[in-house]
């Protein structure tokens, strides 16, 4: 088993206390300063491990974390500082090859994050959305990490995936966020389009999306979430919402425009904001300090 390898230099540079952490996370574009409350730390270099890849994505740091995090004692965690998509041209064995490393080192939950984008135009830039189902066209349509053969016999073939997101897990987070007295606006629970990226949405992509059920979007998450399920995990989602999915109405007609102009009304141009990863990163860096406060809360109280 690929993992194994991977694991055998784990247990060379990670201390032995530290080497089975009950929980994994992984931070989004912007979040990794999610691990610099870890106690104890110990920091691994994505190129020393066989069988992982590098993460190319600004945000996104090639290093695993090892430490305790939270209250007391602590919980031992394990961290990806950054991941790898799809879009980056990893294939998506490995996308989700530190999620099975993960889970042959004994985690038992996994707490992903992830920066979005809102269709839902309830949730305000900043929110973060507890994810309680996806949308994923990508797996639906032939670009699912469990296609192929089975890697190892002993997991299902065919996973069910109605009850993927933990219940008593999203539980924690709004008992977290009651602990902490966060603004209940600032937390919502919603459902996560998955999209390959890497470009942003058309409006008319955004349409669609908010009329299939999604709340926000973005271009990760689902692969780590199906195999961290198939390996047996409990599995926790917060998206943190970057930027507002631009959906207008209908078309900004160039005829009526012209017509306008022609009889002498031209209209003031109306111009669309325009996503930026900078703009992601820019509130990550601002917001991440709530994902967290909920995530060291949850740990206290699990
Ligand atoms: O890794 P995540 O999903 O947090 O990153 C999002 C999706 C794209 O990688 C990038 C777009 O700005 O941010
Ligand atoms: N779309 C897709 N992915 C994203 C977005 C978005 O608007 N924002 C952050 N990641």
């Amino acid at each position: 088993m690929a993992e194994l390898a991977a694991l055998q230099v784990l247990k060379e540079l990670v201390p032995p206390e530290l080497q089975t952490p009950r929980v994994g996370i992984i931070c989004g574009s912007g979040l990794s300063g999610l691990a610099t409350s870890l106690r104890q730390i110990v920091l691994v270099s994505y190129d020393k491990l066989p069988g992982f890849v590098e993460s190319t994505v600004p945000g996104h740091k090639s290093i695993l974390a090892f430490g305790l995090m939270g209250s007391g004692a602590g919980v031992p965690v394990v961290a990806m500082l950054g991941r790898f998509h799809p879009y980056e041209g990893h294939k998506l064995s490995s996308v989700v090859f530190p999620v099975r490393v993960m889970a042959k080192m004994g985690v038992k939950d996994i707490f992903i994050t992830n920066a979005a984008g809102a269709l839902n135009p309830a949730l305000a830039v900043g929110t973060v959305v507890v994810v309680h189902d996806h949308i994923a066209l990508p797996n639906l349509t032939g670009m699912n990490p469990l296609l192929g053969p089975q890697q190892d016999p002993s997991l299902p073939r065919f996973l069910p995936l109605s009850d993927t997101y933990s219940r008593s897990l999203r539980k924690l987070v709004f008992k977290a966020a009651h602990e902490l007295s966060i603004e209940r606006d600032a937390l919502a629970e919603g459902t996560y389009a998955w999209v390959s990226g890497p470009t942003y949405e058309t409006a008319a992509e955004g349409r669609f999306l908010r009329g299939i059920g999604a709340d926000v979007v973005g271009m990760s998450t689902v692969p780590e979430v199906v195999a961290a399920r198939e390996e047996g995990m409990n599995v926790l989602v917060l998206s943190l919402v970057t930027n507002a999915v631009v959906i207008p109405e209908g078309y900004k007609s160039v005829r009526d425009e012209v017509e306008a102009e022609i009889a002498g009304n031209p209209k003031a141009e109306v111009v669309d904001e325009v996503v930026s990863h900078e703009e992601v990163l820019a509130l990550g860096k601002l917001k991440g300090g709530l994902v967290k406060s909920l995530v060291e809360k949850v740990l206290d109280l699990l």
